[in-house]
Order: structure tokens, then C-alpha cells, then sequence
């Protein structure tokens, strides 16, 4: 059995992530593949647990490194419970965020740096990465737009971080997805929603 492909899309806030899993994972279906969605942080039962751990609360909840720790203990969870037995079983893999979230939103963060995030990756889920990470890029006017349409306020302990935090994030993806031009593909994600699957499709035609 050939292992299935494990796909990551990445991206701020209301940027159509999670729109563009459901979208995605149907069009690979229609071209005849066995495809699961699943979400970070979260994707296993531990996962979920830990998901509002981090997402419900104080802002000041958690030290800056032990959210990270929590993200990568979810991931781990995730991984093993969830992704690598699908993969393993042929069925392709489509998630909204991964390990790119944790370097983009807790790298530089309280002190904590990108090769820290990675080597605790490392340990939690042995350095696992995607076969592709479609980074979904929108002007942050315009994200913020779909967020508060969509939210009407109501935004979690880290969405709730202000515009500032949020252009870094946006700084640190670019600077990612530069870094490893094989793995990652940035995909235009205005217009409207069957034209950006159409244009995720095109950036997985390789694989
Ligand atoms: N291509 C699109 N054009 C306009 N609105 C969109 C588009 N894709 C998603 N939306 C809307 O924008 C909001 C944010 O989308 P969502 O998929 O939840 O983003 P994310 O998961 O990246 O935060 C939702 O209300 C969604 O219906
Ligand atoms: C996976 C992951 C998410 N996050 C943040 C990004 C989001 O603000 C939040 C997940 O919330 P979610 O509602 O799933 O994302 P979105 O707002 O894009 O629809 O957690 C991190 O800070 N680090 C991570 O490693």
C-alpha cells in the first residue's frame, strides 16, 4: 500500500483555511483519493482536550513557553493518533495548520526560538513534516474583514492578539515558506472560494 500524501494548509486568521480544507479534501475525493480533514490545534481526542486549554481563558494564561510546550504536545497527539495512521494506510491527509503555525505564531515569542520549536517537533512527533504546505496569502485588511464577519468579536486567546502580532505572523510565514520554496506554495487566496480550490489543486499537480 502506498503511503498517502499529507497536505497542510497554513495562514493567519480568516484567510479561508478552514473553508479551503472541507473544498480541497472534496476535490481530491472527486479525483478518486481517500482523504481525511482534520484541524490544529486539536485532530485526536487528547489534541481536542488540549485545544481549549489553549484556546479558552486569560490571555495571560499561559508563559509564552508552555503554550509551546501544549501546541507541541497536541501535535504529537495529532500525529500519532490521527495522521500517521491514515498516511499509513494510503489515505492522503488534509489539515488546517501544523508545525508552520507554531514557528509563525510562538517563534520569537518570550525568548523562544524557531530551532527550539523545531527540536521539540523533534521529540513530539519526530520531525514529521508535509509533503506540501499551501500557504493561503490575503491582504490583512481583508482577513480581518472575513474574521470579524465571521466572528463578530468573538475571537479566541490568540486571534484576540492585535493587528501587530497578527503582521508578524504574517511576516514569519512569508519568511518560512521563502525558506523552503519545495515544501511550501503561497496561493493567492482572494476571489472567491472555488477559484482559490482551483488554484490549491494547481499547486499540488506534482504530487
Ligand atoms: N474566498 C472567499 N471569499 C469570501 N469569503 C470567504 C472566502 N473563503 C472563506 N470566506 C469566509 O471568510 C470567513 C473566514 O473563513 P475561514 O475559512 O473560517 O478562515 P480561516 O479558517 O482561515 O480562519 C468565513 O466566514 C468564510 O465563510
Ligand atoms: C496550530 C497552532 C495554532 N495557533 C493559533 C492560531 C489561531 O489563533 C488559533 C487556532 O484557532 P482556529 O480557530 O483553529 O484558527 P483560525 O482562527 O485561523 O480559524 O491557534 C498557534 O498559535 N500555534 C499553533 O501551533
Amino acid at each position: 500500500m502506498a503511503r498517502g500524501r499529507f497536505i497542510a494548509l497554513e495562514g493567519g486568521e480568516g484567510v479561508g483555511k478552514s473553508t479551503q480544507v472541507r473544498a480541497l479534501a472534496a476535490a481530491l475525493r472527486g479525483r478518486g483519493h481517500d482523504v481525511i480533514e482534520t484541524r490544529e490545534p486539536g485532530g485526536s481526542e487528547g489534541a481536542e482536550a488540549i485545544r481549549r486549554l489553549l484556546l479558552e481563558g486569560s490571555a495571560d494564561r499561559w508563559t509564552p513557553g508552555a503554550e509551546a510546550l501544549l501546541f507541541a504536545a497536541a501535535r504529537a497527539d495529532h500525529v500519532a493518533k490521527t495522521i500517521r495512521p491514515a498516511l499509513e494506510a494510503g489515505r492522503w491527509v488534509v489539515t488546517d495548520r501544523f508545525l508552520d503555525s507554531s514557528l509563525a505564531y510562538q517563534g520569537g515569542t518570550g525568548g523562544i526560538s524557531i530551532g527550539q520549536l523545531r527540536q521539540l517537533h523533534q521529540v513530539g512527533s519526530d520531525g514529521l513534516l508535509p509533503d506540501r504546505t499551501l500557504l493561503l496569502t490575503l491582504p490583512a485588511e481583508e482577513a480581518a474583514r472575513r474574521a470579524e464577519a465571521r466572528d463578530r468579536g468573538a475571537s479566541d486567546r490568540i486571534g484576540g492578539r492585535d493587528a501587530g502580532y497578527h503582521a508578524k505572523v504574517a511576516e514569519g510565514f512569508a519568511s518560512l515558506a521563502a525558506g523552503e520554496p519545495e515544501r511550501f506554495r503561497l496561493v493567492d487566496a482572494l476571489g472567491d472560494a472555488a477559484t482559490v480550490t482551483g488554484r490549491l489543486l494547481a499547486a499540488l499537480e506534482d504530487l
